[in-house]
């Protein structure tokens, strides 16, 4: 089969849903929804794809590293300059036509996940302190198997970034750069253009589809006293809501998608895969440090490729402390544990990463378990890109609201539910239960309470001198006690909403008890001291983490970056990933990245070609 009913005859290589479907799921279905996949033009987009260079020149305006959700964002923006000739290099490969099905189950532990994990500590202790943190190793990074969920944090988030002596970027200096990417499709009718517009690369809408139990959560919100909101970035910022998220035709939107993909004939504009950068060159001109020069390693070749204005630095929270220190950029002390030269003097890289971190309780639910993927609702999505398989299940429901510890205008609990997502199909047969040996079981959601500002923060060193080692990453989740406190108090919300009169009587809901490894045994069930035993055991890192190589002052040595995003002493070095978030935000912070992203390229054309950055 070609591809020429797409407008194009070349397929690219990209991984098969047999990546994460393994065994014989994979074999009777999943292949089937894969193969069908790859051939609908406007979901798996085979001719918009970049093709790849094989070999890069020799020297490049900007070479971007990494190109996840930031690094894409950014390499998309400067592409729109023809003048500029850029490179952007990529770890991994192509992304999977089948993670564009919203529903799909996620690629991780795959070969597009860099299937990191931290050191041992005193949280998830059901995996013997080992807690895993997914990173998308592919073009378009994270944003390839992420939840798609468009939060871009509070007011009173970027009031602690103005605190901390950052006064470019509060709030209101931020909503410009979030909507210069928005192409918001619901304003009007869901959101406002007083948050929201239209005519960016990011488009942004709710699913085309919700389980009806979604919509029964807003009521039972409403009738357990929670506030119910449409637009979680708008006015009204605090409640349950059904999310906007990134996605376009029913597909994923990836930020490789959104940004790389319209550049791909750009002549000027440079992509390569499977290209694992090594170190950054550091010379120095007119006795200023500067970036001269990346090192990459591509089919077992190493290439160094000099750049003449900007290393834009976005392989992400874990990966660029990774790579500024493998370049000689750190604390002293941290590079000779590892042999490392000291070029240049920087304690902060890597210091002070934090996750938001939850734990899920799980409540019962009159259906029955079917999968939701079969022959039925595949042929819904082709036909009318509608139905279960365009949406992520209940994951698009989530609360934002305040626990007791907290200002309501600052809230610090987020909600999060899921279930009626799907698992990898074994028949494609309509209504197969999700376990064959127990047909008639009923529906599990699952509802995690996550801390929105925790306070433990960990670090990311080098476990060798070998770039191709995977960094050491210590989280020392809860090392701070406030932080169990919240989660806490969302679990005792999650017990209030289930009061509500639908739940019960429309799904007769249930709350489980599990004994939660020995702490059934040491702790009366359902005390704060249970749940503190229940959290550390059961603990579940969300996938947020940032601050490893944050914004602050010259002056400020728990900082990397400077307001305009260059690293302090070399100021040729930009970086626009996860890792310059100052504090996180509340919630997810995919959009946050974006705007870090877009707010480089705004600085970068106001230094080269004196344009207002605003
Ligand atoms: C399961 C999951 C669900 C999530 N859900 C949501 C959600 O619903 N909403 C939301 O807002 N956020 C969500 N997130 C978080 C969000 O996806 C991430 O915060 C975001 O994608 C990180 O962007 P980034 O640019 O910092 O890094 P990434 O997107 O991870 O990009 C880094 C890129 O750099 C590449 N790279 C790394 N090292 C090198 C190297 N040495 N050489 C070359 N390339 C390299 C990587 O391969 C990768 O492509 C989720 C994350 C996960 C894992």
């Amino acid at each position: 089969m070609s591809f020429s009913a797409c407008g194009c005859e070349t397929a690219w290589v990209a991984p098969s849903i047999g990546d994460t479907c393994s065994g014989s799921e994979y074999v009777v279905f999943m292949s089937l929804v894969d193969f069908v996949i790859r051939y609908v033009c406007h979901i798996a987009d085979p001719c918009g794809r970049v093709v790849p260079k094989l070999e890069p020149d020799t020297e490049y305006d900007f070479i971007v590293i990494g190109a996840g959700s930031g690094g894409s964002t950014a390499a998309g923006r400067l592409a729109e300059i023809s003048g500029w000739k850029t490179l952007l290099l990529e770890a991994g490969i192509d992304e999977p036509p089948a993670s564009q099905i919203p529903a799909v189950p996620a690629f991780y532990n795959s070969i597009i996940d860099w299937n990191y994990t931290t050191t041992e500590s005193s949280a998830c202790l059901s995996n013997d302190g080992i807690c895993t943190w997914p990173r998308g190793k592919v073009l378009g990074g994270t944003s390839v198997f992420n939840g798609m969920m468009y939060m871009r944090g509070t007011p009173a988030d970027y009031d602690k970034w103005v605190a901390a002596g950052n006064t470019e970027w509060s709030y209101d200096k931020l909503l410009p750069v979030f909507k210069l990417s928005e192409n918001n499709t619901q304003i009007g009718s869901l959101v406002s253009e007083e948050y929201h517009s239209t005519g960016g690369p990011f488009t942004i809408q709710r699913f085309n589809d919700a389980p009806e139990l979604a919509y029964d959560i807003l009521t039972a919100a409403n009738q357990t006293g929670f506030p119910v909101t449409n637009d979680l970035n708008g006015q009204d910022y605090v409640g349950f809501a059904i999310a906007q998220t990134n996605n376009r035709n029913g597909a994923r939107l990836s930020l490789s998608k959104a940004f790389v993909r319209p550049h791909k004939n750009d002549p000027n504009f440079h992509v390569m895969l499977n290209s694992t950068v090594t170190k950054i060159i550091i010379g120095e001109v007119n006795g200023t440090k500067r970036a001269t020069a990346v090192e990459f390693v591509y089919n077992n070749h190493t290439y160094t490729v000099n750049v003449s204005k900007e290393v834009i630095l976005a392989a992400g929270a874990i990966n660029t402390p990774q790579i500024l220190l493998l370049s000689g950029i750190g604390d002293k002390d941290v590079l000779d544990e590892v042999g490392i030269e000291q070029v240049h003097n920087l304690t902060a890289v890597g210091k002070g990463i934090k996750n938001h971190v939850s734990f899920s309780t799980v409540v019962k639910i009159n259906p029955i378990n079917y999968v939701d993927l079969n022959i039925d609702t595949l042929n819904q999505y082709l036909q009318s890109e509608n139905g279960p398989l365009s949406s992520t299940g209940m994951s698009q429901l989530t609360a934002r609201i305040a626990s007791n510890y907290t200002t309501a205008d600052d809230p610090d609990i987020q909600l999060f539910f899921s279930g009626y997502d799907n698992t990898c199909a074994y028949s494609g047969e309509p209504e197969s239960p999700v376990d064959p040996t127990e047909p008639n079981d009923t529906r599990s959601i699952g509802v995690s309470s996550v801390n929105l500002h925790p306070k433990s923060s960990g670090n990311i060193t080098l476990a060798s001198s070998n770039p191709f080692d995977k960094p050491k990453i210590v989280a020392n989740y809860f090392s701070h006690p406030d932080d169990i406190k919240v989660i806490i108090s969302g679990i005792r919300y999650t017990q209030q909403l289930i009061q509500a009169p639908i739940l019960i009587e429309k799904y007769n809901v249930t709350f489980q008890k599990y004994s939660y490894g020995d702490c059934a045994t040491q702790y009366e069930f359902d005390t704060d001291e249970f749940w503190e035993c229940a959290i550390k055991y059961d603990t579940y890192p969300e996938n947020h983490q940032a601050a490893s190589c944050k914004i602050g002052l010259e002056s400020d040595v728990n900082s990397c970056v400077n307001q305009k995003l260059q690293l302090h002493g070399i100021p040729n070095i930009r970086i626009t990933d996860a890792s310059a978030i100052v504090e996180l935000t509340s919630g997810n912070i995919q959009a946050v990245i974006v705007a870090i992203a877009e707010r480089a390229v705004l600085y970068i054309k106001e230094q080269y070609l004196g344009e207002e950055a605003f």
